[in-house]
């Protein structure tokens, strides 16, 4: 059998069809499907006709159905495809389109973008230029950007991944505070930072629910992207977070969809990658230095988050492809409402100072939306 048409035959079998049994055709070319003889070629003209035959009731000819076993490319015999029942195979079309076949893994050298990065070589002057500029620049405003880092096609393939996962995203609807606590604390005044609640809204996509060659995961993954970050944020190694949801997540924002002022709670930095920006709204904004580890600050805090310090306030310019580090644990911040078609998709990458660290069953019962393990 011709490879092509093997392919073909294999995919019919994996369900694109459901099968050629499935009342889609008349019994001659049904058996012509059963033996493997049909182009691959007639995957997407079977869609073009599906919808004319749901706007009209045609039945007609499907081009390029191979009979009798002989292929010749281009100008393949044509039969007669006698459809049944037009409105079923309409919906069977709707209801489970067929499936793209995955291109191979990209490797991350296709991923990130090494001419405007040199980070292959950490013994390099380049790479010690780089680190160190970029190290200053977080240090000095607590969060760094840098743009195009990853490359167009990877962050097309990303957005992908995102997009077919999102509907099976935990969506967080909630009014919560600064501190990430959905209950205020009535002993304090109404406008103390922790009975402000605010209302946030936004889809998360675990690490388990897109696909391991996602180019946000390899990158995560690869040692030279690891050995940059630890060196920007001044450590001297970083490990992978070991959790099941946490490592690397994808957050969507659709219309209405937006991140109230908080604290990042665990991390002493946050590191996310713009993979789609959002038509309108969607910008960055943080006030830093909120806080510092000795000083909670809740004066300051509070007239943030009343609005009353918008000179303040960075916006920080995200760009499809740039990734941002930021020192989220002190400096409050947030993602403004977005507007417009296009969703939002945020890569956000948990590194940490030692090996084998697993996430909180309770957080990621949170933000996960994961069942705890009773008792
Ligand atoms: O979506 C963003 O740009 C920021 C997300 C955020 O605040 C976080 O991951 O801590
Ligand atoms: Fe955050």
């Amino acid at each position: 059998m011709p490879e092509q048409a093997a392919r073909a035959a294999r995919r019919l079998a994996d369900g694109a069809y459901r099968g050629p049994g499935d009342a889609l055709f008349g019994k001659r070319t049904q058996r012509a499907f059963n033996k493997g003889f049909a182009s691959e070629f007639i995957d997407f003209r079977m869609g073009a006709r599906a919808r004319r035959l749901a706007g009209g009731g045609y039945f007609g000819h499907v081009g390029l159905l191979l009979l009798g076993g002989r292929h010749s490319s281009g100008s393949a015999g044509r039969c007669n495809l006698f459809v049944e029942r037009p409105t079923n195979l309409w919906k069977r079309f709707e209801s489970s389109p067929p499936q793209q076949e995955r291109t191979a893994e990209m490797r991350p050298e296709e991923i990130v973008n090494l001419d405007a990065y040199p980070i292959m070589d950490p013994d390099s002057p380049a790479w010690s230029d780089l680190v160190g500029r970029l190290r200053r620049e977080l240090d000095e405003r607590q969060y760094v950007s840098l743009p195009d880092f990853i490359l167009p096609a990877a962050r097309e393939r990303a957005v992908a991944d995102a997009l077919a996962a999102l509907p099976r995203a935990h969506h967080n609807s909630s009014r919560r505070n600064c501190y990430l606590h959905r209950q205020g604390d009535p002993s304090l005044p109404d406008d103390h930072p922790r009975n402000i609640m605010l209302e946030a809204s936004t889809r998360m996509l675990a690490y388990d629910q897109f696909p391991d060659d996602c180019p946000v995961k390899l990158l995560y993954h690869w040692e030279p992207v690891r050995r940059m970050v630890a060196g920007i944020v001044g450590r001297d190694r970083l490990f992978d977070n070991e959790d099941p949801c946490q490592p690397v997540n994808l957050l969507c924002y659709e219309t209405g969809d937006r991140s109230a002022w908080h604290f990042d709670s665990v991390n002493a930095f946050t590191m996310t990658l713009m993979l789609q920006a959002s038509e309108s709204g969607g910008d960055f904004e943080m006030a830093p230095n909120t806080r510092t580890d000795d000083d909670e600050n809740h004066d300051y805090v509070r007239r943030v988050l009343l609005g009353e310090c918008p000179e303040d306030v960075v916006s920080v310019a995200r760009e499809a492809g740039a990734l941002c580090i930021f020192r989220g644990c002190n400096s409050l911040h947030r993602v403004s409402p977005v507007a417009g078609p296009s969703t939002r998709v945020m890569g956000v990458f948990v590194y940490e100072d030692e090996p084998g660290i697993v996430g909180d069953p309770e957080v990621n019962a949170t933000v996960y939306g994961r069942e705890v393990a009773p008792g």
